[in-house]
């Protein structure tokens, strides 16, 4: 069972990358989505070798953000993707069976696409606005959700889902109903000054138990 948060890296060097993934690990974090945009190759390759020998260091998983070929010149855990990456399918047959690879979502039949072409997890959202990413699709909410959430029981899709998108730590519970699997997270992450509490707190929120 994958665990039920992800940290999406942020920094625009690859000092500022490796800072805040190190903190990151440091303080609870162990699924790490290195996210390193408008970067030059070899800025993105000297972070990749980096940030695989920091989550062998702390046993994290570290799965890359878009580049297929990156995630398999690194042996990373896994890939993800979204509606205008490589699709699943080619990517799962380059990276093999025993690779994660995780697919943006907003609408069921993003989902249903996903899953057809042999996805281990969605990545949903937008939850809300954020200024992470540029270029979002519709905002979901609670209430989308819901939708989503029940059209997949009924269809007896069962693939892990991770809401994403200006998440706060008090909108955990009220997600986590839906019947989401988990959270990836950026902005809440890197800014917090207090980031052993918060991701305690949301471990917390997300396993229904104390985690040390
Ligand atoms: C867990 C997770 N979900 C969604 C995304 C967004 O991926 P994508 O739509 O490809 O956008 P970029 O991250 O590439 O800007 C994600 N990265 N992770
Ligand atoms: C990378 C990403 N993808 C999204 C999507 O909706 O597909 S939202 C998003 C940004 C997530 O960062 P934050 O927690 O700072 O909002
Ligand atoms: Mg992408």
């Amino acid at each position: 069972m994958f665990n039920r948060l992800q940290y999406i890296s942020q920094g625009n060097t690859v000092e500022e990358q490796l800072y805040n993934i190190h903190q990151a690990l440091d303080h609870g974090c162990d699924w790490i989505q290195m996210r390193f945009k408008n970067a030059t190759s070899e800025d993105t390759f000297t972070l990749a070798e980096a940030v695989k020998i920091l989550c062998q260091e702390y046993l994290a998983t570290f799965i890359i953000n878009d580049n297929v070929a990156l995630a398999q010149e690194m042996d990373a855990e896994g890939i993800h993707l979204g509606l205008s990456d490589m699709r699943i399918s080619k990517a799962r047959e380059i990276l093999g069976s025993s690779k994660i690879i995780g697919g943006t979502a907003n609408t069921f039949e993003d989902i249903q696409k996903h899953v057809n072409d042999g996805c281990d997890y969605i990545g949903l959202g937008p939850f809300r606005f954020t200024k992470t990413k540029e270029k979002l699709s519709p905002i979901l909410g609670l209430e989308g959700y819901a939708e989503l959430m029940h059209k997949m029981q009924q269809a007896q899709i069962k693939t892990p889902v991770y809401a994403i998108g200006g998440i706060q730590t008090d909108d955990v519970e009220a997600i986590i109903k839906t019947g989401i699997h988990g959270i990836a997270m950026s902005g809440l992450i890197t800014e917090s000054q207090t980031k052993a509490q918060l991701i305690t707190e949301l471990n917390e929120k997300l396993y229904g138990y104390y985690i040390v």
